[in-house]
């Protein structure tokens, strides 16, 4: 399988705490799942791959997506090409939120619509197909205050792939989910990314639980010589 993200040699920092990554590539088709204690630095980590900050330094990031040319990120982060950086975060990623994050006052569809609203197309099938197999299909017309947690999780799934993106990321997407329903979303997560043929980092405080479900894990923990430093090795 391809690698659709690719970085090397980053590092970011807050006042007080140093990221460093040394080498990391998300595959088409691989589910990692991202962990490590309080304060390690995975958040941070995820806004870097999520595009939502820019490192302070880095050798090597480059997303490539399925059908375009490679995107030399580091470079567009460098020229201050926000708009190119915009552009990339709406076209190639979905995202999976903690509670699910759909937006209240509109029904199931028009949330799971939204990533294709915002690029112009529309995908009736490829919605109805996600819809289908998330069993979510007979949920289209609700609100989304009127559904269960693990149902608002599967629509969370549609909307993240609707749009076929090539990394899809999650930030604790089991945390608010009882744990029989934590499994089904880890398991839905990475089959409906793998079928998409999208790369897929999940971060998440139940590694065990992640790896049951066939997830490469990824480890981020503080450096032991005390200092507010997390490397993430190659
Ligand atoms: N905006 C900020 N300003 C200053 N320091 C920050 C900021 N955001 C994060 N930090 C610090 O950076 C370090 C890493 O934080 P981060 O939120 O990435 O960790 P985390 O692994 O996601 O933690 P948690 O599991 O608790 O969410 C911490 O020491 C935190 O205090």
């Amino acid at each position: 399988m391809s690698v659709a993200l690719s970085l090397s040699g980053l590092r970011a920092w807050h006042a007080g705490f140093v990221l460093e990554v040394e080498g990391l590539n998300l595959t088409r088709g691989e589910a990692v799942a991202l962990h490590g204690p309080s304060g390690a630095g995975k958040s941070t980590l995820l806004d870097l791959l999520a595009l939502a900050r820019a490192p302070e330094v880095a050798a090597h990031f480059t997303l490539t997506p399925r059908e375009d040319a490679p995107l030399d990120l580091r470079a567009l982060w460098l020229a201050g090409e926000d708009r190119a950086i915009t552009d990339a975060r709406a076209r190639h990623y979905g995202y999976v939120l903690q509670q699910g994050g759909l937006l209240p006052f509109l029904d199931v569809r028009a949330n799971i619509e939204m990533p294709l609203a915002l690029l112009g197309r529309s995908a009736e099938g490829r919605l109805r197909a996600l819809a289908e197999r998330l069993e979510i299909a007979p949920l289209l017309g609700r609100m989304p205050a009127t559904l269960s947690v693990g149902q608002r999780q599967r629509v969370a799934i549609a909307r993240a792939l609707v749009h076929t993106p090539d990394i899809v990321l999650a930030d604790e997407p089991t945390a608010s989910v009882h744990p029989g329903m934590a499994d089904t979303v880890m398991a839905l997560l990475r089959e409906e990314a793998a079928a998409a043929g999208a790369a897929l980092l999940l971060a998440t405080h139940d590694p065990e639980r992640a790896q049951r479900q066939g997830f490469r894990l990824l480890p981020l923990f503080p450096d032991p010589g005390g200092a507010a430093r997390s490397v993430l090795r190659a």
